[in-house]
């Protein structure tokens, strides 16, 4: 526990906003505001840390002002923030279309009851209480304007599907949590959870799912929104991703030499002429593998590549006439092959969801790259021998028992040095980092726990379950890009 007096954490917090006015005020930045939110340098996912000298500070003092509000909170308060709380008002400002027919220059209560013909009463305690939250704001008596919470909220239909899918799914089902516990004490089973009492179902959530279509949608929209959270961006993956098949994240030495010499890329008998291959383990619509060659394309565009798909290789005269030129001449990239494997219904969703995009110049040469492929993951791997094999955002959805499974499925179709790629939370250590940011991540191990009975891992609990699935699995190199809620484990396997 910090000693810290309330003087000091008052000279702290000066120091620390001081610091952060002086870093916007060089990157040309104004102050955030209630009106306006976060200037573009502080726009990161504040609990995953900066990815930015600004947004660092912002974290501090996000961090610091917490600790002096919370100490100078009493404790029955502390342990009570759900009788507190924004999604009071919010939810059914949602629900009852306030949020997206609330106008842009503002609006009186009567001039919105009316349009919307609801209760003048009802509207106004509605957003008297969201104003407290600093969500709308009342500028003068019963006249709001916009915020830049509310402001999001009425353009933002993705935000008002999160906030329906905390209060109507999350919620309701972390109540039941204790009532799942005593039920069921010992049980790793997805359907034995706070969500199957809450919804009195013995189906689990995403096949209960399936026959809810309205509940369903809401989900998909929901989650599909907060995946574009600036801490869930793909782009975090792709720099971590080890597009060497033998590279390790921490060895550019070995990375240098896996690339593999101009030699290589050009001869059909050598490993690297072959497309490397990523398989993308419940890969969804494939945007994750979209992301990933388009990340590729970019770093082969960089390198002076024609995107790493027919490698220009020289003719056998060429290659004896310009030999010492040609040797140094910078290694060549493998071109890149996805396979994105999902449910069956999923795959079809994928396939006429892309059919029905534009092409655009972008999409022409990512989308030859991706094949989708219906495969229930814990049946045996179908695709032998890829250079990697992806779980992102998979493993937290099922508990230990369940992951152990999807692990063995996969082992027969790795060759050694294959790479198992594991893009997900870590939960971080007792003490590694600032409460605020364990929170994030203990927030959501409580949702897994009360959605699959699933959960997320600690590094330890990480090793641990690749351990338990083979010891050939080895030890991970473990990245964590700065700004990224998602850490990228690497395992190779050893075979
Ligand atoms: C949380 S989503 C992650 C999607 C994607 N990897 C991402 O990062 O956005 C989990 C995915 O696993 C898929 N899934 C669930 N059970 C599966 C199974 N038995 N076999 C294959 N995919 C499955 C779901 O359909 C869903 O697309």
């Amino acid at each position: 526990m910090d000693p810290l007096t309330l003087q000091e954490r008052v000279s702290t917090i000066a120091q620390t906003t001081t610091d952060l006015v002086d870093k916007l005020r060089q990157v040309g930045d104004p102050e955030p505001s209630f009106e306006h939110g976060l200037p573009p340098s502080l726009q990161t996912n504040a609990c995953a840390g900066g990815s930015t000298a600004a947004a660092a500070l912002r974290l501090r003092l996000l961090q610091q002002v917490d600790e002096l509000r919370a100490v100078l909170t009493e404790p029955a308060l502390l342990l009570t923030p759900e009788m507190q709380n924004p999604s009071l008002s919010g939810h059914a400002i949602v629900r009852l279309g306030i949020a997206e027919s609330f106008p842009p220059e503002g609006t009186t209560v009567t001039a919105l009851a009316q349009k919307l013909r609801l209760r003048e009463d009802l509207v106004r305690r509605l957003l008297a209480h969201s104003a407290t939250y600093h969500v709308y704001y009342e500028s003068e008596p019963d006249r709001f304007v916009h915020t830049a919470a509310s402001r999001l909220l009425a353009e933002n239909p993705g935000m008002r599907d999160w906030i329906r899918l905390g209060c109507e799914e999350l919620l309701p089902a972390t109540m039941q949590i204790a009532n799942a516990i005593l039920r069921y004490p010992s049980s790793e089973e997805p359907k034995h959870c706070g969500w199957n009492i809450q919804n009195q179902t013995s189906e689990p959530i995403f096949r209960a799912l399936a026959g809810m279509p309205d509940r369903a949608s809401l989900f998909a929209r929901a989650m599909s929104w907060h995946a574009r959270e600036p801490g869930f961006s793909p782009r975090y993956l792709a720099e971590a991703f080890p597009w060497q098949s033998t590279s390790t994240l921490l060895d550019p030495a070995r990375e240098q030499s896996a690339v593999g010499s101009p030699d290589d890329a050009c001869d059909p008998t050598s490993p690297h002429s072959k497309p490397f291959t990523i398989v993308d383990m419940g890969g969804g619509l494939g945007h994750i593998s979209q992301a990933l060659l388009a990340h590729h394309l970019r770093l082969s565009e960089a390198e002076g590549h024609d995107h790493g798909t027919q490698q220009s290789c020289p003719s056998q005269h060429e290659h004896d006439n310009n030999q010492g030129e040609y040797s140094a001449r910078r290694p060549r990239r493998r071109s890149v092959q996805c396979i994105v494997q999902d449910a069956a219904q999923v795959v079809s969703q994928a396939i006429s969801t892309a059919q029905a995009q534009p092409a655009t110049d972008a999409s022409r040469t990512v989308e030859p790259r991706i094949e989708f492929q219906a495969h229930d993951f814990f049946h045996e791997q179908p695709v032998k021998g890829a250079d990697v094999y992806l779980l992102r955002l998979v493993l937290h959805d099922w508990s230990d028992k369940y992951a152990l499974q999807i692990l063995r499925a996969l082992i027969p179709a790795l060759q050694p040095g294959a790479k198992v790629v594991v893009n997900d939370r870590v939960v971080p250590g007792r003490h590694e980092v600032h409460y605020l940011v364990e929170r994030e991540a203990r927030d959501y191990d409580m949702y897994m726990m009360a959605f699959q009975n699933a959960k997320e891992r600690t590094l330890e609990d990480w090793t641990a379950l690749f351990g338990a699935a083979d010891a050939r699995f080895g030890w991970p190199a473990v990245h964590r890009p700065v700004g990224s809620g998602l850490a990228v484990l690497e395992f190779t396997w050893e075979g």
